[in-house]
């Protein structure tokens, strides 16, 4: 893993909180290019009762990359994400994270392992300010239990972690150039920046790889511009991204590899330009619902 400058990062970065013991540890694969694959999805297959979501979809993910997963109108984009973040069980396949087989884990777990998706913030949230927002899936990380908050000899222990904890929400609300808005309720900020707190509570989460499902949608063009800025430098830092977008010119000016689900399974991957000159690709696109 490369070392990252944004301190956005907690104390703990680079230690695998115990993310479940009975996942299967498998050697390091590398792309047909030599390089390290951070994520590996393998004939995923999701089906909810008559309609086949995810149909045998394979594609990698390589290391510290921004890479795109693009497709018409119910091609599996959001399947795929749910079944390899744990949202949703997969009826195929397997999913693998940095060589670990991953397949079938809770989210909590996934994050654990580093793997986090992005989420819209929920209704129960909204009256919660964004402070209140960024404390919530770090103490999940850090397993609070009861007896941490009742036993006298834990106590000073989580003050500690509460101010090193209500010290990386400023970090992460300073990066993120929001800290303005840490006493706002969550359901009163505009598109953009609810946008950023998604992208923040993802990060307090300390993940290695990031999946962004329509990070853009509702953004205005001048914090769309800031946004990606942040995942740029992020990427620098060696975060991994993983994005589905609908903004085709978006995905093809900052992504360097891109794969187009169609109909469940991938139809194409490459570069912006292979894919952008592919013509089952325009063919999936025209006759699709986009
Ligand atoms: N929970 C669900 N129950 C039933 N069908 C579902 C469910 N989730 C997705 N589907 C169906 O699975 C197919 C793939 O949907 P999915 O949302 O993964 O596609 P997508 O590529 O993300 O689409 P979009 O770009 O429109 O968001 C669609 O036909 C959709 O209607």
């Amino acid at each position: 893993m490369s070392d990252r400058s944004v301190n956005v990062r907690s104390a703990e970065t680079g230690t695998n909180i115990d993310a479940g013991a009975d996942t299967e540890s498998v050697s390091r694969p590398t792309t047909e290019h030599g390089d390290d694959v951070e994520l590996a999805v393998n004939g995923l297959g999701k089906r909810f009762g008559g309609i086949t979501a995810v149909d045998g979809a394979s594609f990698a993910v390589e290391s510290g990359s921004m890479t795109g997963l693009i497709g018409p109108n119910g091609a599996g984009k959001s399947t795929t994400f749910n079944c390899i973040t744990g949202i949703h069980q997969p009826d195929a396949g397997t999913v693998a994270f940095q060589g670990q087989d991953i397949t079938g884990i809770n989210p909590y777990e996934c994050a654990d392992y580093g793997l986090v998706r992005t989420f819209q913030i929920a209704r129960e949230m909204a009256n919660m300010t964004v402070l209140e927002n960024l404390m919530l899936p770090a103490k999940h990380q850090r397993g609070e239990a009861l007896w941490r908050s009742v036993m006298p000899f834990a106590r000073r222990e989580v003050a500690q972690q509460e101010r090193e904890l209500l010290e990386r929400v400023w970090d992460v609300l300073e990066f993120f150039e929001i800290e303005h808005i840490a006493e706002e309720k969550a359901g009163t900020l505009s598109g953009g920046q609810r946008k950023l707190l998604e992208m923040s509570r993802a990060l307090m989460t300390d993940p290695e790889m990031l999946l962004l499902d329509e990070p853009f949608a509702g953004v205005n063009p001048t914090l769309e511009k800031k946004l990606l800025e942040h995942i740029h430098e992020l990427r620098a830092d060696g975060y991994t991204f993983l994005i589905v977008e609908h903004d085709m010119d978006l995905i093809m000016d900052n992504c360097e590899h891109v794969i187009v689900m169609h109909q469940g399974s991938v139809l194409a991957e490459g570069v912006p330009g292979q894919i952008t000159s592919n013509e089952r690709v325009i063919e999936a696109y025209l006759g699709g619902d986009v």
